[in-house]
């Protein structure tokens, strides 16, 4: 700690200048060691209030593991061997903890518990004032930097991942950096895009105004966030269009999540307006291509959905003209 002011200055500025999750825990986790020593430190996190897809929710001896178990919120010092145990579960890539000898701190946002560090007592055996004063500081700022680029990733209408997250994500994918979330009994799984649109919309905006609008675009919005799985990623794209990137093991299953989802919507009665329906066309996300082509792909396969009456799912590779990969994305935005 000599190098360093004890107030952590220096560390609260490399936090707050990180501008996305993985470098902002890498961020963490160097820190941490900085303070504590090399080795000494674990940090665990979960979230609660904030996204689970866009935080590492746990950190242990720096691998990343996730978990959408909405039951391990409130957890107590005496619940962690248990909690340890099940997280490991979803994950095998990851350290098991001997949590019989650890100091455990919480981390807190808002008032919320959304995890806890846990600092093995065997390297570090105990921390001076000072120095839990610092992490404690250090996990604060970690978790309001944390709260900060999840935030600026939303769209304000709906909360639903914006179009700026949308690029970023899908380049992680292709390129494979994406961190995959493994569920039991599932074999290897492929990406998908889809572009899903509100069918005759302008009619809707037309008819029953402006804000009767936003609120279908809100509606839809909620059907596709709670019609996908965690580890799907569901986009505002813009005006009254979403993209959704999901795994699925092929074509066929993605057809059929895609057309589940698609008939959730018909069914749906909307106050006021009644019935709406929404068209989508999808492609793989496969192949050295640019963000721009896949969504001009699966922007011409919405195009046939449209041209073929609406109220349809249609696979880019189903079309008989492809798109040509220098033609840029041309995407109707509002
Ligand atoms: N209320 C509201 N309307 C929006 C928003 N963004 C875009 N729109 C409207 O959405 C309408 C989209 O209409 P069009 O692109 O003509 O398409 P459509 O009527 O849905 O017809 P098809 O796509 O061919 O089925 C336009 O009238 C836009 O003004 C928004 O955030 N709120």
């Amino acid at each position: 700690m000599n190098e360093h002011t004890p107030c952590g200055y220096e560390w609260t500025i490399k936090l707050i200048s990180q501008n996305c999750e993985n470098a902002l825990d890498k961020c963490l986790l160097a820190t941490l060691n900085q303070v504590l020593g090399h080795g000494s430190a674990f940090a665990m996190y979960f979230s609660k209030s904030l996204s689970i897809r866009q935080h590492p929710c746990l950190i242990f001896n720096s691998g990343l593991l996730t978990s959408d178990d909405k039951s391990l919120n409130n957890v107590t010092q005496l619940d962690i061997p248990e909690l340890t145990t099940r997280l490991t579960k979803l994950r095998q890539d990851v350290t098991v903890l001997n949590l019989a000898q650890a100091q455990v701190l919480p981390i807190r946002y808002q008032g919320l518990m959304l995890g806890f560090l846990v600092i093995d007592t065997k390297a570090k055996p105990s921390m001076t004032s000072t120095e839990y004063a610092v992490v404690s500081h250090i996990l604060n700022v970690y978790v309001h930097q944390s709260a900060t680029l999840h935030y600026a990733r939303l769209d304000p209408l709906t909360q639903l991942l914006n179009r700026q997250t949308f690029d970023e994500k899908v380049v992680d994918i292709v390129s494979g950096n994406e961190t995959w979330f493994m569920r039991d009994g599932y074999g290897e799984r492929r990406w998908y895009m889809a572009i899903v649109d509100i069918d005759l919309f302008k009619k809707v905006n037309d008819t029953y105004g402006h804000v009767m609008g936003d609120e279908v675009i809100l509606l839809v919005a909620q059907l596709l966030k709670s019609n996908f799985r965690v580890e799907d990623y569901v986009f505002r794209y813009g005006g009254e269009e979403f993209a959704v990137v999901f795994p699925c093991e092929n074509e066929a299953l993605a057809i059929e999540t895609l057309d589940r989802v698609r008939h959730n919507i018909d069914q749906m009665k909307f106050p006021q307006v009644g019935n709406v329906t929404v068209s989508m066309g999808f492609v793989e996300l496969e192949g050295d291509i640019q963000v721009a082509d896949f969504v001009n792909r699966a922007d011409k396969a919405l195009y046939q959905s449209k041209q073929d009456g609406r109220n349809r799912v249609t696979a880019y590779s189903s079309l008989k003209e492809k798109v040509n990969s220098h033609q840029t994305g041309d995407i109707e935005l509002f």
